[in-house]
């Protein structure tokens, strides 16, 4: 037996899927009617009325993940998404363009170990400009602070600098719900390649979630607002007693603070 629905009574059996009805439009009957014939007598209970076309509400049919354009990342600001500070030149098609901070991160180890804190030197990009190096792994990070509720936020290199023989964050990095911070950016090259503060680096873009999450609460990375070096050490029995040491040589040579 069919029974017809509203949508109201929909959105009652998906609380948490308020997008769905939308998106659902958009489906093509055809697969509807294809479902609705594998899943036929499993629920007496499952048809939605959309227009002329009925569809079943026994099977919840799986979203495409989906970007967000740029005109929805600006729609979402101040409520799901925070980019501070924010540009709208920055804007594009489907992403926002994030840019780098004036200092980088560089570890002081011979060897670079996952399971115990590593010594890091702070390095700053004055505005002439810093030549980066072959070999040697640089740690940046974005000027911008950024909030992402019920999207999934993802940076990516831009292209640009892929042509510059300058990898940043190589293949994209993926975000956590709910990551509130700047974004850590880790750099190396293949040639001497020359970087400036506030320049366009990378980009944000938005992705959209399927069931149901819970926000990240990591003590690991949540609200960062610094370059923050790996943390992976906690998970390996690092001990925690010891510092990750940032060596100052300005400091320790000439009395600077830099
Ligand atoms: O290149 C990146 C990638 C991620 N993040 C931020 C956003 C992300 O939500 C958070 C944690 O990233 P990830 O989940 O990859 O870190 P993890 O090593 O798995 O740590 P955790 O155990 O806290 O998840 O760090 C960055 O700043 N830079």
């Amino acid at each position: 037996m069919c029974q017809s629905v509203s949508i109201r009574h929909f959105q009652q059996i998906y609380p948490n899927e308020p997008e769905l009805c939308r998106i659902e439009s958009l489906t093509p009957a055809v697969d509807w009617q294809t479902i609705h014939s594998n899943h036929r007598g499993e629920n007496a209970f499952d048809f939605l009325d959309v227009g002329s076309v009925k569809r079943p509400l026994s099977f919840k049919p799986l979203r495409s993940p989906m970007l967000l354009s740029g005109d929805e990342i600006i729609r979402q600001l101040g409520d799901k998404l925070v980019i501070d500070p924010f540009d709208p030149e920055q804007i594009n098609p489907n992403s926002y363009d994030l840019s780098l901070h004036d200092e980088l991160l560089v570890y002081e180890e011979v060897v670079i170990d996952a399971a115990t804190p590593n010594r890091y030197r702070r390095l700053e990009i004055p505005s002439e400009g810093f030549t980066l190096q072959p070999g040697q792994l640089y740690l940046g990070r974005t000027a911008e602070y950024t909030e992402t509720r019920g999207f999934v936020p993802m940076i990516q290199g831009r292209s640009s600098f892929d042509r510059l023989g300058l990898y940043i964050n190589p293949g994209g990095s993926l975000g956590d719900v709910g990551y509130c911070g700047t974004w850590t950016l880790g750099m190396h090259c293949v040639q001497p390649v020359r970087i400036y503060p506030k320049m366009k680096i990378c980009q944000i873009y938005y992705m959209t979630l399927q069931g149901q999450v819970q926000d990240y609460c990591s003590d690991k990375y949540q609200n960062s607002r610094d370059i923050q070096p790996s943390l992976i050490y906690r998970e390996l029995g690092g001990d925690e007693r010891d510092d990750q040491l940032e060596l100052n040589f300005g400091e320790l040579l000439h009395g600077n603070t830099r």
